[in-house]
């Protein structure tokens, strides 16, 4: 009703943009994967539609095939994109490496495309969807409104809340079960398609598509305006893409000359004043409205029946046959031989250095051992990655607190139940099922008190009391804990005591305990391994170690063998 034409096209245009942005956005925002890839799936989209409608013809069918075409070849492009970035082992700075690299190739096929892809002048004179400048506005408009819906849907539900889980720490999913290499792949897959669907409007809107359309300097502008409308909001990156890129237009012919040094003074006052965004400034205010309002009591926690490992184990829960690690040449580990039966404590004790920590990770971690046999419940965990042996039973608790910082206790608490019970990708839930020994830890340390509370604010001992019951959630067999009592106070040291003598000696789980507090070791143990430079040394029920001549010696410094 009010707009000119010239405001019409380009806030057409800026609309499908801010449809790019929102993956964008969560993919870097919300799941921490910094991408300049997205331009190239937008592009092949726009390049899918333009070539079939200029080469093989338009027609309502030929219109409808082009919109096929502009989703499914993104998507497949994405799959591959995705496993390249993300296969088990790669690095963040990889995957970042891959999405520029993947833009380039695509604008050098275009160039070197011929008449196929117009070279460097593109596509133009194509029939598409026969709607005028006002029809085209609004199709914009709705897409946009749809999908910045349908992702503020998803990243509030609890499936949703898993893209920030990784992104604040992907070595805790991990280790919760999650497979995160898969969830990072189908991410990239299905936005790789919502971009191609944003290439096939703007191939349509436009009339026109070119190499600048598939290129990184695109996807670098696209990064930029989700920076600056606000990452990890989801209002940021619309705010951000249609201001920006329609304040660009406006002044491109206003003031020809100096259109891009007031654009770029824009960018280095908002990046001074507000560096996480626009949006992020609006987040921040209302977040702080509601820390002084009192705190929600959060979901309802029910107790669930026990689904996972039913079946009884023959033979020792874990068996350790002449384990070895070496880093270089440096042996680490050397002719470990150990058995743990369910029910056991565990403790392993030794000076600094003595190979406590590699320990540990070779039993969570099968392409960590250099040698010797681990078996858990039976299975030899040989080349087997962290959510594989989590499955097989195993929980991790690390000596500095796992847990997710953004998200809440009761978030944290469903992300360790994701891998054993899918959570919904469209709701949240108000209540929390949870194996009755986690809610137990909960109620003992007064975190079922603060389920809605963000665990940035909780203290160290209430975030190790977190970690400590997550790891319960996932109903494990056996629990590894890593100085579990670290700069604790007494009192909390007390608590977790009696939690794991609770978890041993009366619900059955096997555990193994890194620990320096002897006299913590003492109390709730019913076996102590000694290690030493490498080596086990002793392995004796408390008494026998404690009054052990060797332990003696080797904690007053000096060396035995
Ligand atoms: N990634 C690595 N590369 C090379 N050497 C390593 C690596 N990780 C550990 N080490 C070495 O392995 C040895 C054992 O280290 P580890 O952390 O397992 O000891 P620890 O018994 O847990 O000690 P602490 O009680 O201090 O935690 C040390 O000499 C350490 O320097």
């Amino acid at each position: 009703m009010f707009l000119d034409r010239f405001s019409i096209n380009v806030l057409t245009r800026s609309m499908i943009y801010a449809i790019l942005a929102i993956t964008v956005d969560l993919l870097w925002g919300f799941a921490g994967i910094l991408t300049f890839g997205q331009a190239a799936f937008f592009g092949v989209g726009a390049y899918a539609t333009a070539m079939l409608l200029t080469h093989v013809g338009s027609s309502p069918t030929l219109i409808g095939v082009a919109l096929v075409l502009a989703i499914l070849v993104p998507v497949m492009l994405g799959l591959i994109v995705g496993w390249l970035s993300f296969y088990y082992g790669s690095t963040p700075i990889y995957a970042t490496v891959i999405s520029l690299v993947f833009p380039i190739v695509v604008t050098q096929l275009i160039y070197s495309g011929g008449t196929l892809t117009g070279s460097s002048s593109g596509l133009v004179g194509y029939f598409g969807l026969p709607l005028g400048l006002e029809g085209f506005f609004r199709l914009s408009g709705i897409c946009l409104v749809i999908v910045a819906v349908g992702a503020l849907v998803f990243v509030r539900s609890d499936g949703g809340r898993i893209l920030t889980a990784i992104r604040d720490n992907e070595t805790r999913c991990a280790y919760l079960g999650l497979n995160t290499q898969r969830i990072k792949i189908l991410l990239t897959t299905v936005l790789a398609g919502v971009a191609g669907l944003a290439g096939f409007l703007y191939a349509n809107a436009s009339g026109v598509v070119a190499p600048e359309n598939t290129g990184f300097v695109f996807g670098t502008e696209l990064v930029v305006w989700t920076a600056l409308g606000g990452r990890g909001t989801v209002l940021g990156p619309v705010l951000g893409t249609i201001g920006i890129d329609y304040l660009s237009a406006s002044l491109s012919g206003e003031l020809p000359f100096l259109w891009q040094l007031v654009i770029g003074a824009l960018f280095v006052v908002m990046i001074i004043v507000l560096p996480n965004g626009l949006a992020a400034l609006v987040t921040r205010l209302t977040r702080r409205g509601r820390r002084h309002a009192p705190a929600s009591a959060g979901p309802e926690l029910v107790a669930e029946a026990p689904v996972h490992h039913k079946k009884k184990i023959e033979g020792p829960l874990l068996s350790i046959d002449r384990l070895e690690k070496s880093y270089g040449s440096q042996k680490v580990l050397e002719d470990i031989t150990l058995d743990v039966a369910p029910g056991e404590l565990v403790s392993l004790v030794g000076p600094n250095g003595a190979g406590k920590t590699t320990m540990m990770r070779c039993l969570t971690d099968g392409k960590e051992t250099s040698g010797g046999v681990i078996r858990i419940a039976g299975q030899n965990i040989a080349g087997l990655v962290p959510n594989q042996i989590v499955a097989l039973g195993v929980g991790r608790k690390f000596q500095v607190a796992s847990v997710f910082e953004s998200l809440t206790v009761a978030e944290c608490l469903r992300m360790a139940r994701a891998a054993l019970d899918a959570p919904s990708f469209v709701t949240a839930s108000d209540r929390l099922g949870l194996p009755s020994a986690a809610i137990e830890i909960l109620q003992l340390t007064g975190l079922d008190r603060l389920l809605s509370t963000e665990v940035s604010l909780l203290s160290h001992g209430q975030k190790q009391s977190l970690e400590l019951a997550m790891v319960v959630a996932l109903e494990p067999r056996m629990i590894l804990l890593d100085e579990p009592t670290a700069g604790l106070t007494k009192a909390e040291r007390t608590t977790i005591g009696t939690i794991l003598k609770k978890l041993t000696n009366e619900l059955g789980f096997a555990a193994i305990l890194v620990e320096h507090d002897l006299d913590f070791v003492r109390d709730i143990s019913s076996r102590i391994v000694v290690l030493h430079q490498g080596r086990l040394v002793l392995d004796g029920s408390v008494d026998e170690v404690v009054n052990s001549e060797i332990v003696r010696t080797i904690y007053s410094g000096g060396d035995h063998v």
